[in-house]
């Protein structure tokens, strides 16, 4: 697409749902952290150190990909250290022109140094908001919901359910599960689910990443999931072709327009998709499922939310009109209500576009 310029793409509004906090740290907050309570790292340059990530992240493999956040989850043990990141967190996406953005983390990696399951929440919760104020002061609006991840190997995932609802009036705005998918499907947290469903609450589900169909079709019709934490694996049911045809599964999740957490450059790591090029986001935008783009973990991938536009526009030609859907798309998705989410995109997105599209 001629005439999409990456500083045009930075300014142009944009609506984040699938981020982990733990995915997205600054080497150089790192590093310095690291210093502070002597965990070791495999290099102590930021450049260096944000290399080192993005090729240990390069190997193909979820399971090795999720290795590298031993360092990250490292230095996120304290208030101090949970608090920085977070307000950093929102200070970057929102330099990067995000104006919402839902950022997750699992409470439970972070509680090696004593703190309570509530105070690495509201630790979190407190960055935020400085982050949003610093941001604002700066001219520049986001907002932010929380998501509280449990882990899919682990058995907590019915107190950290429990542990988003309490935070809910309080920056927590929906739940998740992550973790290697192969050999944890998502029924092993049923319970939770169903908790979070009598709640009325909000949840998506890692699924269709590391593991296709079955995981999918688990998340919507035994967990209930709101929406696809990727959910990439569902082309396995759609069959190529001048009219691609879809099969049950597919066509359900279209039908009911249930939202695709789309995160083109992780899953190109994870082997997930062969390139951006080949990745599965422009047939299903060919066929009108409702895909969002997403980061997935900004450090791990060397990536923002500004770039995996550019890549697609590079890759898809795409031009102001895609990128506008694919904004809309997730704010339409975001799990804060339904009269913010319209507020965003009537006063922030669409005369944000309208600036734009030709
Ligand atoms: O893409 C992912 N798939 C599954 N799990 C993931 C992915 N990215 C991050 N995680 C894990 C590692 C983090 O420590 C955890 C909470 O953010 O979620
Ligand atoms: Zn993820």
């Amino acid at each position: 697409m001629v005439g999409i310029g990456y500083e045009e793409i930075v300014q142009a509004p944009k609506a984040l749902l699938h981020d982990h906090l733990d995915g997205g740290l600054r080497p150089a907050t790192i590093i310095e952290l690291a210093e502070a309570i002597g965990h070791p790292l495999p290099a102590t340059d930021p450049a260096e150190l944000g290399r080192w990530f993005v090729d240990a992240a390069n190997s193909g493999s979820l399971e090795r990909y999720l290795e590298t956040f031993a360092h990250t989850v490292a230095v996120m043990q304290t208030v101090d250290g949970l608090r920085r990141v977070a307000r950093e967190c929102a200070l970057d996406l929102a330099a990067d022109g995000v104006v919402y953005a839902e950022v997750r983390f699992a409470p439970e990696q972070h509680l090696e140094q004593g703190l309570t399951l509530d105070e690495v929440v509201d630790a979190v919760q407190a960055g935020f908001v400085e982050g949003t104020a610093q941001a604002a002061e700066a001219g520049r609006f986001i907002r932010i919901g929380t998501l509280l991840t449990a882990m899919r190997h682990a058995a907590r995932s019915q107190e950290i359910a429990e542990l988003a609802v309490r935070h809910r009036d309080r920056g927590v705005v929906g739940f998740d599960i992550a973790g290697a998918e192969a050999g944890f499907p998502p029924t092993r947290h049923l319970d939770a689910f169903e908790y979070l469903q009598r709640e009325n609450f909000h949840f998506t589900i890692h699924a269709g990443e590391a593991f296709g169909l079955p995981s999918i079709w688990q998340a919507i019709q035994w967990c209930g999931a709101d929406r696809l934490g990727h959910g990439v694996r569902i082309v396995d049911d759609i069959t190529p072709g001048e009219r691609p045809v879809l099969g049950r599964l597919a066509a359900y999740v279209r039908d009911k327009r249930i939202p695709l957490e789309l995160c083109p450059s992780s899953n190109v790591q994870t082997g997930a998709a062969p390139s951006i090029a080949e990745h599965p986001i422009g047939l299903l935008r060919d066929l009108r499922f409702r895909a969002t783009v997403n980061t997935d973990n900004r450090l791990m991938s060397g990536t923002s939310m500004s770039r995996e536009m550019a890549l697609l526009v590079e890759a898809f030609d795409y031009g102001w009109a895609e990128l506008q859907w694919f904004t809309i798309n997730a704010m339409k998705s975001a799990f804060i209500p339904f009269d913010e989410r319209l507020a965003i995109i009537n006063d922030v997105i669409k005369p944000g576009y309208a600036k734009l599209l030709p």
